[in-house]
């Protein structure tokens, strides 16, 4: 499965990383930083509407290259004008081709807190999340134990970083919840065959209590998405491929928005 090859890359890329660049220096530096407060995300996405997050991605394994014209620091720009609630920056780079220097720069020019979207296998990705200018970090139940995925929750917490807990079905919605996530996203994609099914979000938005904000990722198209999405009592959705082939950005965002 597509999975097992990106958490061996993300091994192999953060081994490499360690070796050049020591935990304890990143520890060092996250150390000298201010603490955001990740209850001020949870807050904002329990906020009555529909939250957005818009992703900044050049390619992925199911649509090969989304775009070959990749103006990061631009989209980010577009997307802070169209007052989004999130950007979702990937950084994994063999799949992907995303870069954590795109989150970097992003982070210093936009002020619309940012998701470190990345295949987080070990604590120390967290730290250059927030070293690089991240509030959120992707923490992906299916390549997690329970064990790692409590660690990794509670290192967030220190490190002042919400996290998006991703789920794909009922069983690792309920790992989720035991280790007392506080933000859900629901991947409508099937990675084993990536085919999108929205109805993944909306029979399992029902599981998820109240207080913990629901989003919605993957596969989210048009305006009837949204409606349905919405209807269904999300809180958030999270979109990338629609959003990065549209030229204009802030156009598609305030139709969606409008729904
Ligand atoms: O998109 C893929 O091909 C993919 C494959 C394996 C793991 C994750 C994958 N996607 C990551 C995402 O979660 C999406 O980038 C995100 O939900 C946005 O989806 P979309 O709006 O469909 O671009």
């Amino acid at each position: 499965m597509i999975l097992d090859d990106l958490v061996a890359a993300t091994t192999k890329r953060i081994n490499a990383e360690k070796a050049e660049t020591p935990l304890v220096q990143l520890q060092a530096q996250a150390d000298k930083l201010p603490n955001k407060n990740p209850q001020e995300i949870v807050d904002k996405f329990l906020q009555p509407g529909l939250h957005f997050i818009a992703e900044i991605k050049r390619s992925s394994p199911s649509k090969g290259t989304i775009v070959t014209d990749f103006p990061y620091l631009q989209i980010a720009k577009d997307y802070q004008d169209a007052k989004i609630d999130a950007i979702s920056v990937l950084t994994e780079p063999d799949y992907f081709h995303g870069n954590l220097q795109y989150l970097n720069e992003i982070s210093n020019t936009v002020q619309t807190p940012l998701l470190r979207k990345d295949f987080t296998i070990d604590p120390y990705m967290l730290y250059q999340a927030k070293i690089n200018g991240a509030s959120l970090v992707l923490l992906i139940v299916a390549i997690l134990t329970d064990e790692q995925l409590n660690d990794y929750l509670k290192l967030a917490d220190e490190l002042g970083l919400a996290a998006l807990v991703e789920v794909h079905n009922e069983d690792e919605l309920n790992r989720a919840l035991k280790a007392n996530a506080k933000i859900i996203g629901v991947n409508n994609r099937n990675l084993k065959d990536f085919t999108v099914d929205l109805n993944n979000s909306i029979n399992l938005r029902p599981l998820v209590p109240e207080g913990i904000p629901f989003i919605t990722e993957s596969g989210i198209k048009t305006t009837a998405d949204i409606k349905r999405l919405k209807d269904a009592r999300v809180n958030g959705v999270l979109i990338g491929e629609t959003f990065m082939r549209a030229d204009n950005k802030e156009k598609i965002i305030n139709e969606f928005k409008s729904v």
